[in-house]
């Protein structure tokens, strides 16, 4: 049995919340979605800033995109995995944080980007330090949807396995990765990432990505990616702005977990995240 619509959207933000919206709103509302639709869009889609001063700036703002969104949830009748946006974390830091929508605006789910991406790359921004002004979330988050129970992970979390572990043990079927991976890591280690992932859990794979050279200088991979829980890629995008799609079935992610109980034969479970 097929369990709802999931489409994932491909984006190449600029710097500017007003211009992303818009942009975004443009797309869905061209968009022919069967229902029920979970939309899922990708790290940092309503600014993708130059810097966490730009970022921690537009956070002041990030009710106002809120109460936008869930307007776009009801008319459009979607729901939405909201990839990430600066949420204020006290005076001066943020969460970048995921949040989920259900078809009538309610939000029903919010995740903290756990891990967070401080590493040097070769490319041509060279230094990563997400935490210099971002908070780093605590807490596992998994939520019952009409799409299978979602787990809530974002970009460089897809490094860390004992999260989805942990999603796992929550029950999680669908997992959601939004992300803005950079060119050179994304060429080497993206598609492999995410299908570990879906392979190891036995879940669907969901991952909404940053592409493009953007407005802030740095440069993404795209390559926005849905994987069964057979660790089959069931849609990808090209380059450019899309939107990819594809059809959760629940009965054989539980024949698949039933013919080889991976869950039932993990001799490492970890209480790391309990
Ligand atoms: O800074 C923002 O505005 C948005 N956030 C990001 O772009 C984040 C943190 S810098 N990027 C990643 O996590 C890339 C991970 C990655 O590329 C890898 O794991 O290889």
């Amino acid at each position: 049995m097929k369990n709802g619509h999931i489409y994932a959207v491909q984006m190449c933000s600029g710097t500017q919340p007003e211009e992303n919206f818009a942009q975004l709103s443009a797309l869905l509302r061209a968009q022919t979605f069967t229902r029920p639709a979970l939309v899922c869009l990708p790290e940092s889609w309503l600014a993708f800033c130059e810097t966490p001063q730009q970022t921690l700036a537009y956070a002041e703002h990030s009710q106002h995109w809120v109460a936008q969104l869930q307007q776009l949830c009801r008319e459009l009748d979607i729901w939405l995995a909201a990839g990430t946006i600066a949420i204020k974390a006290g005076e001066s830091r943020y969460y970048a944080a995921s949040l989920l929508f259900n078809n009538e605006g309610v939000e029903v789910a919010r995740y903290n980007k756990i891990h967070l991406f401080d590493a040097d790359v070769a490319d041509n921004a060279g230094q990563y330090r997400e935490s210099t002004l971002t908070c780093a979330g605590e807490d596992v988050v998994t939520v019952a949807s009409p799409f299978g129970r979602l787990g809530m992970s974002v970009c460089y979390d897809i490094r860390f396995p004992g999260l989805y572990q942990a999603m796992r043990e929550q029950g999680a079927e669908v997992l959601l990765v939004p992300s803005a991976f950079t060119t050179v890591t994304g060429k080497a280690h993206w598609q492999p990432l995410l299908q570990a992932r879906a392979i190891e859990t036995q879940c669907y794979v969901v991952a909404a990505a940053q592409q493009g050279h953007h407005e802030n200088g740095r440069q993404t991979y795209g390559h926005s990616l849905i994987v069964s829980p057979w660790g089959a890629c069931l849609a990808q995008a090209p380059e450019g702005v899309d939107v990819i799609h594809a059809q959760p079935d629940l009965t054989e992610l539980h024949a698949i977990r039933q013919k080889m109980p991976v869950a039932a034969h993990n001799r490492f479970k970890s209480d790391f995240y309990e």
